[in-house]
């Protein structure tokens, strides 16, 4: 796995903020993530989700405030930030134009995986990810869950120790739902990797996230296990509920159309 700095968090935010214009999409945060964990990130469209992502994987400068992912500052070491990170973000990143195989190649040679190393990389994830017979298809005849498992396999060609996940099983059945967490479960125990995903689902946060925070206009609500939150509010409270009480009780109509759309087709797509 690629070595992280010495910190004793894989996430640790300092007053991150984040403003488009008027507008503060990411207040202050404070956040700490321990190695290790699989961590959910929760709150209604346009809480903040994807932009606090965005900013610890390298991706969009913070306003003020800074993190550390892996134990390197996002601002004073970025690419080293990059090197200890895998990302899969919302939108279909696999070339449905080539096969799996031949992804998997082109993302070894970006993350800079030695020639000598590259085959038995490839081979590896594919076997992790239950992608041996489809390797040599085309992607474009993959089902949504095999395309997100080709997307697991390129995110952790490198090994990194911390994987950035924006909604991954958006618009997949409960099936290919239930294998995508199998093999995250996987990558924590045979990796030690820690996962930081955005979810909706609130059976994935309550099943698969060991914590969550819950977003609302930017800021935390809450962080605790999802026991703990429940527990918080009395007795028979759901994650619904949870989610209701913490993330502002309705979802709110902001983010673009184009933002939705883009949503919905990536759903579509996967689906
Ligand atoms: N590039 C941008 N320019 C202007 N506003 C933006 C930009 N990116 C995000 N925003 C706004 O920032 C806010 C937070 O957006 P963000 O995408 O982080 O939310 P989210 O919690 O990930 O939402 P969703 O669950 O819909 O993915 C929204 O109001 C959004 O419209």
């Amino acid at each position: 796995m690629n070595t992280p700095g010495s910190d004793s968090f894989a996430i640790n935010t300092t007053e991150l903020t984040r403003k488009f214009g008027n507008l503060t999409a990411v207040d202050q945060i404070e956040l700490s993530v321990p190695y290790g964990q699989i961590f959910g990130l929760l709150g209604a469209n346009g809480a903040g989700k994807s932009t606090l992502i965005k900013m610890l994987t390298t991706l969009l400068m913070p306003t003020s405030g800074t993190a550390k992912v892996g134990g390197f500052d996002i601002l004073g070491s970025p690419a080293e930030v990059r090197r200890c990170i895998g990302y899969v973000s919302q939108l279909v990143s696999a070339d449905g134009a080539l096969t799996g195989y031949e992804n998997l190649r082109l993302s070894a040679k970006l993350y800079g995986i030695p020639d000598t190393e590259r085959e038995d990389r490839i081979k590896n994830a594919l076997e992790f990810m239950g992608l041996v017979d489809s390797a040599r298809k085309l992607v474009r005849t993959y089902s949504g869950g095999m395309i997100r498992r080709l997307e697991l396999a390129q995110a952790m060609l490198h090994r990194p120790a911390i994987l950035f996940l924006d909604e991954p099983t958006i618009g997949l059945d409960p099936v290919a739902r239930h294998i995508v967490w199998d093999r995250l479960l996987d990558l924590r125990r045979d990796y030690g990797m820690t996962v930081l995903i955005t979810t909706h689902d609130m059976e994935e946060a309550e099943e698969l996230c060991d914590s969550l925070a819950i977003l609302h206009r930017g800021r935390i609500s809450v962080v605790g296990q999802p026991s703990e939150l429940r527990a918080g509010l009395g007795e028979g409270v759901s994650m619904d509920d949870v989610f209701a009480h913490y993330a502002g009780g309705s979802i709110q109509e902001s983010g673009t159309f184009r933002e939705v759309a883009q949503t919905r087709r990536t759903a579509q797509r996967l689906g």
